[in-house]
């Protein structure tokens, strides 16, 4: 694992012109159901409400529903040519990649490939030197970090990020809004019981799986609308392990969307919808996990290392 150089562009004479492999699309959002509208307009003069509010309120209604169909529509992630890198290390290539709202999304690939630095990129700790970075629509490209979690993006790094000299109430309560910090203690410790038992522990003294569980549970307590995941499960025991993945799995469930990079490849495709192979920082495969499941397409794909 290396540490990155954080902010460090890489340079301009980089690959900035390559043609980026084809993402795959969102889910189409279904049409709207006209005919229940009706239905509903047709109930609300049986009330007996004023003629202009049945003639105002389906129109309104449609409205707000076409709005919010249009905005479901809108990635939760959406990367377009990004070219980044470590000072004169260019190591992604024009990268693009989707990660539709709502939706686990696995990347995936040989040691080296560029994972991590694609998350840091994503994050804000890298800028990249081409392309374009949009979260909800919303162009981050040139955001700081600070600002891209305030719109909603956590990212748990590989490591785990979490402040090992603090005690796990503090690690909690640093991630919680001003007079929230017992809401915060309370959802952290509905998510993971075994914080609950270790709150005046230092974190630094935790269990590999409990720091992981309290990296998992910072992230948590803000309700983020984004998480990126790295190598969660890396060196852990099989029955942590499931504990995670069943914690992404239930997050992802409730509507966060995910980007997770993990060795352990069966499990990030058992969760995930869609799935992307980054290769020498090049994407070779985008599509439904399921078709990376395939033995063929996975040993094409996934197998082998970086040289
Ligand atoms: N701080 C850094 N400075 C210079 N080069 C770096 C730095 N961090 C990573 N690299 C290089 O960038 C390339 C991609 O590394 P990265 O960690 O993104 O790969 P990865 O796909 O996440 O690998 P792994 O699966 O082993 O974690 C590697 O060649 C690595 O040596």
């Amino acid at each position: 694992m290396t540490t990155p150089t954080a902010g460090t562009p890489v340079s301009e004479s980089s690959t900035a012109g390559q043609t980026p492999t084809a993402k795959p699309e969102p889910d189409a959002v279904p049409a709207q159901d006209a005919g229940a509208e009706d239905d509903a307009a047709a109930d609300t003069d049986a009330a007996a409400p004023s003629a202009a509010h049945v003639a105002a309120q389906p129109a309104d209604v449609r409205e707000e529903e076409a709005a919010q169909a249009k905005e479901e529509t809108i990635p939760a992630l959406d990367l377009s040519g990004v070219v980044s890198g470590y000072e004169d290390t260019t190591v992604l290539r024009g990268v693009s990649l989707t990660v539709p709202r709502g939706t686990a999304v696995a990347l995936l690939g040989p040691n080296g490939a560029g994972k991590t630095t694609l998350l840091r990129t994503v994050c804000g700790l890298l800028r990249p030197t081409a392309g374009r970075v949009e979260m909800e629509g919303t162009d981050i490209t040139r955001l700081a970090p600070h600002r891209r979690a305030r719109l909603g993006l956590c990212h748990i790094p590989e490591g785990r990020g979490i402040f090992r000299s603090l005690t796990v109430r503090e690690n909690l309560i640093m991630q919680s809004f001003p007079g929230g910090e017992s809401a915060a203690i309370e959802r952290a410790v509905e998510a993971f019981p075994v914080l609950g038992e270790r709150l005046t522990q230092t974190a630094g003294t935790l269990s590999g799986g409990q720091q992981q569980m309290l990296a998992m549970a910072q992230a948590h307590v803000r309700s983020p609308k984004l998480i990126l995941v790295d190598e969660a499960s890396l060196g852990l025991a099989p029955v942590i392990v499931d504990e995670i993945f069943a914690f992404l799995q239930a997050v992802s469930a409730e509507g966060t969307s995910l980007l997770l990079v993990d060795q352990f490849v069966v499990r990030a495709l058992g969760i995930a919808t869609t799935a992307y192979v980054l290769r020498r920082g090049e994407i070779v495969f985008g599509g439904p996990a399921a078709e990376l499941m395939s033995e063929d397409v996975f040993a094409r794909y996934v197998g082998g290392a970086e040289d």
